[in-house]
């Protein structure tokens, strides 16, 4: 038989076990979870003051665990704030909860109303659920998967519905209470749903958190983290979906390998946290220096590759001399002094039936070559003709 005791009982035992799984991700730092950690601390000790409360304390223990519950409640909307990268508090909510709370001592000790407490504490908890469903649906990153966003905005919508419903019951007289939780089947009904939010929350709120750990574990296996550049791997997974892709749609798909003269020299004179550096700067005028649908990968040390979708070789041996151009113009700032670069580059064109490994190959001849002949070059790879020299400045 359902009783509020019961339902308290398993309510906490609920809490419990969500801030258990919160606390073994607390270490991951991830933005709002050390919140919603706090938040069913709180929801928790709220519910063992109601559990334990005596007949002749059932005011004070009635107003102490509302007063936990409010704040419960606003810090899992703050954590939900920052786990979006928002800023987590509002000056208007803070003076809403000041509001709330000096509604709940009116209406406990002035002018006792378990109804109106209800339906405000309900409208106020329908807030809070509201904002947490409409953030989780407007800033879900739409490149990861939607089911745990969704999930939340789902679940934390369901939770608003509810409470705005008993709210709206205790307003108008349809519930009523004259002691706390009074064990009606309407109140017993309202008691359990209204429990039964919070492990779905948590459960959304941890499904959160594990997209934001696989979000990271991803980025770190796919980009090399000093220039941003996809990793080697990375790179050659997504040129053969490309490259499948292009088949598919007969286009065109080139591919460019350019690598930095000289570059120990800079990490000689300068030292090697400077030689860093420039590689970053060197990658970020690459990526502000190519189209949209380009993709920059990172071969291994100072040698990096393009590849060029819709383009011919000679459209992206034009290109990669544009950066060249650029490149050479633009030195690395460090200190009081600027680190000027050039690089070297080899261009080929995916042929029907090529691999990317027959692709790289020619790419990496042409890139040779173009050291050959005197560095701060782009060579187009051989064809028939020989090798086509599309730019040559002095060292
Ligand atoms: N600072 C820094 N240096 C790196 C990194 N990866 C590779 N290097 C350095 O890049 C240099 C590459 O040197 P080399 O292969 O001799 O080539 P280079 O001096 O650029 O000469 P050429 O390629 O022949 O023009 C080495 O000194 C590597 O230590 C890195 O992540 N950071």
């Amino acid at each position: 038989m359902l009783s509020p005791v019961g339902l308290i009982g398993i309510a906490i035992l609920s809490c419990v076990i969500s801030m258990a799984v919160f606390g073994s991700l607390l270490k991951a730092a991830i933005p709002g979870l050390a919140r919603w950690f706090t938040a069913y601390g709180l929801v928790t000790v709220a519910l063992v003051v109601l559990e334990l409360r005596g007949h002749e304390r059932e005011n004070f223990a009635a107003m102490g665990a509302s007063a936990l519950l409010l704040i419960g409640a606003l810090l899992m909307l703050q954590g939900c704030r920052q786990f979006f990268g928002r800023p987590p508090v509002h000056g208007l909510e803070l003076a809403g909860v000041g509001a709330v709370l000096v509604g709940l001592v009116y209406w406990t000790f002035v002018a006792p109303n378990l109804s109106a407490r209800v339906t405000m504490m309900s409208l106020y908890f329908a807030y809070a659920r509201l904002a947490i469903a409409w953030m989780a649906y407007r800033y879900r990153p739409l490149h990861r998967p939607q089911y745990s966003y969704l999930f939340v905005a789902i679940t934390a919508l369901a939770g608003a519905i509810f409470h705005v419903a008993r709210g709206l019951a205790y307003f108008t007289g349809l519930s009523h209470q004259t002691v706390f939780f009074e064990p009606s089947p309407l109140n017993i009904a309202f008691l359990a749903l209204g429990i039964l939010t919070l492990p779905f929350l948590s459960i959304g709120m941890v499904m959160l958190a594990h997209d934001r750990l696989a979000e990271r574990m991803e980025r770190l296996a796919t980009i090399d983290e000093l220039t941003g550049a996809l990793v080697r791997r990375a790179f050659i997974a997504r040129v053969e979906t490309l490259l499948a892709a292009a088949c598919a749609g007969k286009r065109k798909l080139s591919l460019a390998i350019l690598d930095i003269d000289h570059f120990k020299a800079v990490n000689d004179q300068h030292g090697h946290a400077v030689g860093d550096h420039t590689l970053a700067h060197f990658v970020s005028l690459l990526s502000q220096g190519i189209r949209r649908t380009d993709v920059i990968g990172r071969l291994g040390g100072e040698e990096f590759a393009i590849l060029f979708v819709s383009a011919g070789k000679a459209e992206a041996a034009r290109l990669v001399d544009q950066l060249r151009t650029t490149v050479t113009a633009s030195p690395a700032p460090a200190g009081s002094s600027a680190i000027a670069c050039s690089f070297s580059a080899g261009v080929d064109e995916f042929g029907d039936g090529d691999t990317l490994t027959a692709v790289l190959a020619r790419a990496d001849a042409a890139l040779y070559a173009a050291k050959a002949m005197g560095r701060n070059c782009v060579v187009v790879a051989p064809s028939p003709e020989g090798l086509s020299v599309e730019c040559m400045e002095a060292d």
